[in-house]
């Protein structure tokens, strides 16, 4: 792969945190490179550093040591008010719990990003386009209660790819749904991946799952262990 085509680029990254006065290592040395379109999925025990990674792919979080460089952003430099910008441009986010605003209705938690961003008028057609590739446009004047877990997390993706992100980072998005509507989510995020050409990163538990991915990564103990080949898939 070459690195002038690389969406995320990770060279040395680790992360520490103090517990008391013990300190963890969250995540150590990791390098990492992945390229526009490529859908990657990350696996390994509990408290082995995947979120904590998602964090700082994210640019929620810093790290310690290490560079991050994303779509030729040194993130790992820029202060805060940079990384909300470059957030809002060029990240989706999908979480486990989904995290829509319960006030809002489908359209209005879609539409969210873009206000936030300070997005022109014209790009709200894309809110209609989105509810639409995600099967949920009938339902724009619902609020999240009255929406099953599967149908919260079409919306949820509709609205990580409204402003047409680079990459869309996915924190255990199947965690809390059933394997079919856990499947219909992958599907969705595969074929944004591959119809948008975003990068999809999707940290999981669920082995099925790293099967939709080009890319695998185990994390454990704060260490890249493996990358690729995908499980299953050879
Ligand atoms: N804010 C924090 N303060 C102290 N330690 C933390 C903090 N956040 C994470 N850690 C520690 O860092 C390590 C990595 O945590 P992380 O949440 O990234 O793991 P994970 O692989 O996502 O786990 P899980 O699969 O259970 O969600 C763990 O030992 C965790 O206890």
């Amino acid at each position: 792969m070459s690195t002038t085509d690389a969406i995320i680029r990770l060279h040395q990254v680790s992360r520490f945190y103090q517990a008391g006065t013990v300190k963890v290592t969250a995540l150590s040395g990791i390098d990492m490179e992945l390229s526009r379109g490529d859908f990657v999925t990350i696996m390994g025990p509990s408290g082995g550093g995947k979120t904590t990674l998602l964090n700082l792919m994210g640019g929620l979080d810093r790290p310690d040591t290490g560079d991050i460089h994303l779509n030729g952003h040194h993130i790992s430099q820029m202060d805060d008010r940079g990384l909300t910008d470059l957030r809002r441009r060029e990240i989706g986010f999908v979480f486990q719990f989904f995290n829509l605003l319960p006030t809002l209705t489908v359209w209005e938690n879609v539409e969210l990003p873009l206000l936030l961003s300070g997005a022109p008028g014209r790009a709200r057609q894309s809110i209609a386009t989105l509810l639409d590739y995600v099967g949920l446009l009938n339902r724009r004047d619902s609020f999240p209660a009255e929406m099953s877990g599967g149908e919260m997390q079409r919306v949820a993706i509709a609205r990580a790819l409204v402003h047409r992100p680079s990459i869309v980072l996915a924190d255990e998005p199947t965690g809390n749904l059933d394997s079919v509507n856990g499947h219909k989510i992958l599907d969705i995020l595969k074929e944004a991946c591959d119809d948008f050409q975003t990068t999809v990163v999707v940290v999981t538990h669920n082995p099925t799952a790293a099967q939709y991915g080009n890319r695998h990564f185990e994390i454990e103990d704060g260490r890249l262990k493996t990358s690729s080949p995908v499980p299953g898939n050879g």
